[in-house]
């Protein structure tokens, strides 16, 4: 018998037992949880054309879900497009060409997904670039691509405009709790995900959006991006500390893209998690426990007299 938690003085222990075992529900301390049901759910990943926005949209798939798929890459887009509907259907995956930093083509996109699906139910704001010598490009994908696309998904989502409420998945990094040297661009835009996104789930919390919204922070990853660590082309005059990364690789290794994913669907399904932050490292996934106000940090006091 489930431990009976919050959810289940509202259903009989029979069914809360059902759900368990459908994997709709989850045991947790002195209670139980829903889970999120993925089928026939409707889900926009951007980045998605490949590396870990492809593994998310795999696995959304897998799950049952549709998956509107968002890139600027036209051509490895359509591609992906192709094997997905060989593999799922033709009528699961739908690829739209976009450019997150664009407020006119990431907007476009969004009421083209809404007229083709009718709903959006879960939104992973994934597109992401090093580039520290055109750091303003890189703001503007890696934070701005985030702000617009949670906007956004809250625009069609929330509650109170008529929308269906869900959850939205943003991808900060590692480089979101700690800085990388190699990158401090980088670094500033992931902690800016994590910030922006923690402040966002609270005020989605406040005013009953009905939307949750998580943030996934993932150590490196074997991907195309790691290859931008070996260009100095793209990390400037970072490019002589790259071997502080590599150090870093070789102290701790490099995830596969399907842990990830995996981490990915943890925060999507997990019905109690809101302004959650989720670490995944080779040793393995935690929870982060960060302070909900600046003065909880452990500080040292300074006399000003
Ligand atoms: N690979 C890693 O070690 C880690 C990656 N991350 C983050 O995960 C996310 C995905 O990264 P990866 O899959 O590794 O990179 P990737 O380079 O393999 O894939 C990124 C995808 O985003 C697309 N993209 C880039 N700029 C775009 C834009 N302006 N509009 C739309 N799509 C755009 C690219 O075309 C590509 O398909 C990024 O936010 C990255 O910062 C976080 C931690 C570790
Ligand atoms: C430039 C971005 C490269 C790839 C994408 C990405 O986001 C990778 C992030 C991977 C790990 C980031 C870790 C950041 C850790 C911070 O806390 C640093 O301050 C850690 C400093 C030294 C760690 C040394 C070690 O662990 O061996």
């Amino acid at each position: 018998m489930s431990k009976l938690g919050p959810i289940c003085h509202f259903l009989s222990p029979v069914s809360c037992d059902s759900l368990v075992l459908q994997g709709l529900m989850c045991e947790r301390g002195a209670g139980v949880w829903l889970m999120m049901d993925l089928k026939d759910k409707v889900a926009v990943v951007t980045g998605a054309a490949q590396g870990l926005g492809r593994s998310f949209v795999e696995i959304l798939l897998k799950n049952g879900s549709k998956v509107a798929l968002i890139d600027v890459n036209k051509s490895v887009g359509n591609e992906l497009k192709a094997t997905l509907d060989e593999e799922y259907g033709r009528d699961r995956a739908e690829f739209y060409a976009a450019d997150v930093s664009s407020e006119e083509d990431f907007k476009g996109v969004f009421e083209k997904i809404v007229e083709k699906f009718g709903r959006i139910d879960i939104v992973c704001n994934n597109a992401g670039i090093i580039n520290e010598k055109h750091w303003e490009k890189t703001i503007a994908i890696n934070l701005g691509g985030v702000v617009r696309g949670t906007y956004l998904a809250l625009e069609h989502m929330k509650k109170e405009n008529g929308g269906n409420g869900g959850v939205i998945v943003n991808i900060a990094s590692m480089a979101g709790l700690g800085p990388l040297p190699v990158a401090p661009i980088y670094t500033a835009t992931k902690h800016g995900v994590v910030g922006f996104s923690r402040a966002m789930a609270a005020v989605s919390k406040m005013v009953d959006y009905g939307v949750r919204i998580n943030i996934l922070c993932p150590w490196f990853v074997k991907t195309s991006l790691l290859s931008f660590l070996n260009s100095e082309e793209h990390t400037g005059i970072f490019f002589p500390l790259k071997g502080f990364t590599e150090m870093m690789m070789e102290n701790h290794g490099c995830l596969e893209v399907d842990a990830v994913a995996k981490a990915f669907l943890v925060l999507v399904k997990d019905e109690s998690k809101n302004g959650e932050v989720l670490m995944i490292e080779p040793e393995g996934a935690a929870f982060v426990s960060l302070p909900q106000w600046g003065k909880d940090f452990p500080s040292t006091p300074v006399s000003l007299q």
